[in-house]
């Protein structure tokens, strides 16, 4: 695009406007970058254009969506949707309506057409839309009806900048300049200033050559005398009707009575020639900017005719006080019967008409989008609103903005936590100063050969990183060269055996990723790898490494002694489970060849509309917050994922931020990631569904589960980089909902008793040579069973083990499968089938948690959370072992003194738990029941 035409252009006293607006282009940085090139000084939109916008985009889904929920009307959101993208226009406008001292950088909202016949209906509307707006540099458009005349001079007495639009006729330009004048000599009178007043008056042009071209078309048909003449003036009328209007322009401006106006600072009108594309193809796509070129005019353009402009305009002056031209065309106009007067009169009713039925058949696709975002609410449709007026009242966006700890608890180490645990809020902005030095890492990597990384993490320190691995993996979209990442969060000897064995030395880095830098697991595989890279022949293997830790922790200091090749700090101000859009998610994410920033874009615009100056009905985490908490607090606790397959992997990063967060005092959401499918009937009145959607492969799906009468709630990725958005939402949500039940959202205070019990095994493990002492209740066929409880009845197999187990589910109880096995394909099969048996045996919920990783995820839940779980806890005798070095143990052992640890921590808790330890017997026994 050639941006010097556009200079020649305003050289010649011509600013070029966009007849166009898209909440893409605000978000994208599009419409920015063309305001910083000096492609356009401001924007129009019109009901069309809004149409347009709205009803064949799903930019605006997300939003839509969160007003229903909230239950606004259709015209809300209308107003809502609209007022926000003029805002941001205008804000993006802004410097240029400063440096140009308001002549420039206007962005226009139309008054709802259907109250072009309407004055003091279109009065009051103008000057809601200006407060509720509240922008210098917008611009309220009026159309030139003649109800429409003393609504403009009402306007701009109330010292609204108005652009007249829907000027068709001479006659009516002049009452148009009549309506400013007055306007701003009312002003004068009453003794207001008038210096800062804008108006513009869109005279339309295009349209003018449509319906005259089409009258000399009819002649031109019948063939007679005439023909000759008609074929001459085909598309010459619009521009003599221009021209002369600018010359009217020239006449009034020049006038004394606007020079008395200019000496209190009053600017001109300036005509702004409208309805600029053509219409006609057999006509230059550029005839209506080149013809209208002249000083203090503005021409907005729509998209395709500011391209071909850009491309191939030629500027020069073609206005002037001159018309004499212009006059004998419309003479031959008239001698031809063709009446401006009719035309332009038609024109005017069409032109509103036209608009009136765009702003209907918006309001008609919203109120569509609301009613199916109402209809996935189910039963909390009406329930709700009342909740979020509540959390409105209450304040809730604004006591998470000012770190109000009180919101969550009254406890006051619970709250010297929370405030220590916010600084997520602002990490789509913050994390920015990160991009610079990934890049740079990313490529210095590929360049020197790596190809993959393993990244050593549990929890939130490799959750996030492993959906950005599995969505953004090797052949996925959006990616530039960069490394495969595996994430290892295990301590099962056989999944990192299987990893170690197929690395090739040289190719591969490690993440060493804790946020704490205590993590026993993450130091344990620390440890393993450093030996692996060792026994390559390379005594100081640190390049191979670089950690992700906050400052100064231990693995920091050790990081730094062995000369790590990076180190990466998180923000300490950042919890683990909310680290995603830090170093902690970040990192990896730009070494798989991720566009970080676009990820942190997404995050930043759903920040923007999640912050407390939105208001509560339009905040998609508030509102989602709300909802998970009402539906929690009546018995719908288990949120149950569905995902189109590329969203499947997001699943294990939510079911962290959600257990762990909600999961104490004996409250708590129940996330269910995974679950097999099953028939719809099979589900209690327990669940909350929730799809993730990107391509639709689930939706029908999710429409049989709304129409079983669940409530299913949609979420819609645009693209993956969605994710960033929905990390984000899902943060403040969890964090709402947390409020709404009164839970601490920032704390894991159940998790450290497991530890604990761990730590103590070993101890005895390491002194003594034994972990445990306690004798099965029941053991046979190679599988020993302990339980929390005496097992009731005749017990002769481990079906009866696990029928009596089972029997003891009640509806509203789920069942944890917690396996301390490889997180391997085969483990997963097995697994998978037993949920599913589970499911269709008893109606609840099904999780599955491979140990230790879940213990950094739903393990806080489990203990903390409500008494409805079933525990079913497995391990097995491994299939080979590996030492881990400088400690005296095993990976099983720690494994096995985990998986003890945390079966004491269950029954401590008097939570029903049966462990099954399998010493030779196959896994397949679990589905004989
Ligand atoms: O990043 P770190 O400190 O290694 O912790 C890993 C995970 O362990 C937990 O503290 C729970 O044990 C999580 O909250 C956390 O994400
Ligand atoms: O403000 C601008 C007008 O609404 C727009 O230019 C109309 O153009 P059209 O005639 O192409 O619809």
């Amino acid at each position: 695009m050639s941006v010097e035409v556009i200079q020649k252009l305003h050289a010649l006293g011509q600013s070029l406007w966009y007849d166009n607006i898209q909440r893409r282009l605000l978000e994208n940085g599009e419409l920015a970058r063309m305001i910083d090139e000096g492609i356009i000084r401001g924007v129009t939109s019109n009901p069309t254009i809004f149409h347009q916008a709205i009803a064949n985009s799903n930019d605006y889904d997300t939003a839509i969506q969160t007003m229903a929920w909230a239950g606004w009307s259709a015209r809300q959101i209308y107003d809502q949707l609209t007022v926000e993208d003029i805002q941001k226009a205008a804000d993006l406008f802004l410097a240029l309506y400063e440096a140009s001292q308001g002549e420039d950088g206007y962005v226009s909202l139309e008054v709802a057409p259907t109250l072009a016949y309407d004055t003091e209906g279109t009065v009051a509307e103008a000057k809601r839309l200006w407060n509720l707006v509240s922008r210098p540099n917008l611009m309220i458009k009026i159309p030139a009806t003649l109800p429409g005349l003393p609504a403009i001079r009402r306007a701009i007495f109330e010292g609204i900048n108005v652009n007249v639009t829907l000027i068709f006729s001479l006659e009516r330009y002049a009452q148009v300049i009549e309506a400013y004048l007055s306007g701003l000599e009312d002003r004068l009178a009453a003794g207001l200033p008038i210096d800062r007043i804008a108006s513009v008056a869109s005279f339309f042009v295009s349209r003018v050559d449509t319906k005259v071209d089409k009258r000399l078309e009819e002649i031109l048909r019948r063939e007679g005398p005439e023909a000759e003449q008609a074929r001459t003036l085909m598309g010459t009328a619009a521009i003599a009707n221009a021209r002369l209007a600018y010359a009217q322009f020239l006449e009034a401006f020049g006038s004394e009575r606007f020079k008395a106006l200019a000496r209190h600072g009053a600017k001109v009108q300036r005509p702004l020639w409208a309805s600029t594309s053509t219409k006609n193809p057999a006509y230059r796509d550029v005839l209506y900017v080149e013809e209208l070129i002249g000083p203090q005019t503005v021409n907005t353009v729509p998209p395709q005719t500011l391209a071909a402009f850009a491309d191939h305009g030629e500027v020069r002056l073609t206005l002037s006080a001159e018309v004499s031209a212009e006059k004998k065309i419309i003479a031959a106009l008239e001698q031809l019967r063709i009446s401006m007067a009719q035309v332009t009169q038609e024109l005017e009713e069409e032109g509103v008409k036209a608009f009136a039925s765009a702003f209907e058949a918006l309001l008609q696709t919203i109120e569509e989008r609301r009613a199916v975002a109402v209809a996935e609410l189910g039963p909390f449709a009406t329930l709700l609103a009342a909740q979020i007026g509540r959390a409105a009242h209450e304040r809730y966006i604004q006591r998470l903005f000012e770190a109000d700890a009180s919101l969550w608890t009254d406890d006051p180490n619970g709250q010297a936590e929370v405030r220590q645990r916010l600084g997520w809020l602002i990490a789509p902005q913050k994390s920015r100063t990160l991009l610079a030095s990934l890049s740079a890492l990313a490529n210095q990597l590929v360049a020197e050969g790596y190809r993959e990384a393993v990244l050593l993490g549990m929890g939130g320190s490799s959750l996030a990183p492993e959906v950005f691995a599995l969505t953004f993996g090797v052949g996925q979209i959006g990616r530039q060269p960069g490394l495969n990442i595996t994430v290892l969060d295990t301590t099962d000897p056989e999944q990192i055996a299987a990893v170690a064995q197929r690395l090739k030395w040289g190719e591969t880095l490690f993440i060493v990723s804790s946020k704490s830098g205590t993590t026993v697991e993450v130091h344990a595989l620390m440890e393993y790898f450093w030996a692996w890279a060792k026994s390559h022949g390379d005594e100081t293997p640190g390049r191979h490494f670089i950690a992700v830790t906050d400052p100064e922790t231990p693995l920091a200091k050790l990081a730094q002694e062995r000369a790590f090749r990076e180190i990466f700090y998180g923000d300490p101000l950042v919890g683990g489970r909310y680290s995603a859009l830090t170093a902690f998610g970040l990192v990896p994410a730009a070494l798989l060849g991720m566009n970080v920033a676009q990820l942190l874009n997404r995050a930043e615009t759903m920040m923007e509309q999640c912050l407390p100056t939105q208001p509560a009905g339009r905040n998609p985490g508030l509102v989602l917050g709300i909802l998970l908490g009402l539906a929690t607090t009546h018995g719908r606790d288990k949120l149950t994922f569905v995902a189109d397959p590329e969203l499947i992997p997001l699943g294990a990063w939510l079911e962290q931020l959600i257990a762990e967060s909600s999961g104490k005092d004996g409250r708590g959401i129940i996330p269910v990631d995974q679950e097999p499918k099953v028939s719809v009937d099979t589900y209690g009145q327990d669940r909350l569904f929730v799809y993730f959607c990107l391509d639709g492969v689930q939706q029908a799906r999710a429409q049989t589960l709304l129409a079983a009468g669940h409530p299913v709630l949609t979420f819609r990725f645009r693209d993956m980089y969605d994710l960033g958005a929905e990390m984000y939402r899902w943060e403040v949500a969890v964090a709402m909902a947390c409020a709404y039940l009164r839970v601490n959202a920032f704390d894991q205070p159940d998790v450290e008793d497991s530890k604990s019990r761990t730590r103590t095994l070993l101890a005895s493990y390491r002194s003594q040579g034994v972990l445990f002492t306690e004798s099965p209740q029941w053991t046979d066929e190679g599988v020993s069973a302990f339980t929390s409880q005496q097992v009731e009845g005749d017990v002769s197999s481990l079906t009866d083990i696990l029928k009596s187990f089972v029997g003891m589910a009640v509806p509203g109880d789920y069942i944890a499968i917690n396996a301390y096995l490889p997180r391997n394909e085969q483990t997963i099969e097995i697994l998978q089938a037993l949920r599913k048996r589970l499911l269709q045996t008893t109606g609840c919920a099904t999780t599955l948690g491979f140990g230790p990783r879940f213990l950094h995820s739903t393990g806080q839940l489990h203990k903390g959370g409500p008494n409805r779980g079933l525990f079913l806890q497995i391990t097995r005798e491994p299939k080979v072992d590996l030492e881990i070095p400088g400690q005296g143990i095993r990976f099983d052992t720690l494994e096995r003194a985990q998986a003890l640890g945390d079966f004491e921590a269950l029954k401590a808790r008097g939570r029903r738990v049966l462990y099954l330890h399998f010493e030779s017997a196959s896994l397949d026994g679990l589905l004989d029941f």
